[in-house]
């Protein structure tokens, strides 16, 4: 692990906000065991091991009966961590794969039957290389075969170059941790509505209403990222999905208790309805239908 990489939270509390039954925490990953599983030598960060036992006691803890675990960029396209979770947890977990651009049809199937729906394509700078879009572009036209998704992970500043490519993208398109919004910029600022407004004219795109632990500037109240949320979930309720992101890689400012972070849930989805959209029906309309 490296010498500043803070661990995941060793006792999270036990959340107030009790989450309607069958929902989904639609964004967390595991790491190895490194033992077993190691880290890919391209990956930018070394993770503590955060193995899917620990996810599924944590699910469990905090109310949740379903996991949707995206490949992480410390093991690079080597996804035998996610698939050994998704074999253990059966029904219980979906997965989504990152991929080589000469990966077969064969290969692509044993991994939709094990669980996994979709692939992700990472643009965070310091998580990556840059990968053509040409390369992407090969791996979609695969994927869309198999009625997969694309989970995408850009930071704020990429967006308005990235807009092109995301509208030649022929599947479903899932934005990881709200676009990444500067949120010191405030919801109203030119910047989010442009986010907004891609969503407006683009019914395929989806959004998480996730990581508030790393958008604010605030600190770990994170009342400066409910506008955000809330915002996402008024203007797309049947398109918006939420998650821990457990193990939280990464985290500089502090580790997130993940009680905590179930209880902002309500905070940017006040209502019942909202909150069964958000955990329960729009994430199983994508990853168990
Ligand atoms: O912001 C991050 O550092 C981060 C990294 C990864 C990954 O390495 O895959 O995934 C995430 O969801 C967030």
């Amino acid at each position: 692990m490296d010498a500043d990489y803070l661990p995941f939270h060793p006792n999270p509390s036990k959340p107030t906000f009790v989450p309607p039954a069958g929902a989904v925490d639609a964004h967390c990953h595991v790491f190895g065991p490194a033992d077993t599983f190691p880290y890919a030598p391209q990956r930018k960060y070394t993770p503590c091991d955060a193995p899917k036992e620990k996810l599924f006691e944590l699910r469990d803890f905090l109310g949740f009966e379903r996991n949707v675990i995206v490949q992480a960029t410390c093991h690079g396209n080597d996804n035998r961590a996610l698939i050994d979770a998704l074999r253990a947890a059966g029904d219980k977990a979906r997965g989504v794969a990152s991929v080589a651009p000469d990966i077969g049809m064969d290969e692509l199937r044993t991994m939709n039957d094990a669980g996994v729906r979709g692939v992700r394509f990472n643009f965070v700078k310091r998580l990556v290389d840059a990968t053509p879009k040409e390369v992407f572009l090969s791996i979609a036209e695969k994927i869309e075969q198999l009625g997969w998704h694309i989970v995408v992970y850009f930071e704020a500043q990429d967006l308005e170059e990235l807009i092109p490519f995301l509208k030649q993208l022929p599947t479903t398109i899932v934005v990881d941790h709200m676009g990444r919004p500067d949120v010191t910029k405030g919801a109203d600022h030119p910047d989010f509505q442009r986010f907004i407004a891609l969503l407006e004219n683009n019914e395929n795109m989806w959004v998480k209403a996730t990581c508030p632990e790393r958008l604010t500037v605030q600190g770990p109240d994170y009342s400066d990222v409910v506008p955000f949320g809330r915002k996402l979930v008024e203007k797309f309720p049947d398109r918006v999905i939420w998650g821990t992101d457990w193990p939280h890689p990464n985290m500089k400012s502090h580790m997130p208790d993940d009680g905590k972070l179930v209880d902002f849930i309500p905070r940017i989805a006040p209502t019942p309805d909202q909150q069964k959209a958000l955990l329960v029906d729009n994430p199983m309309r994508l990853y168990w239908s």
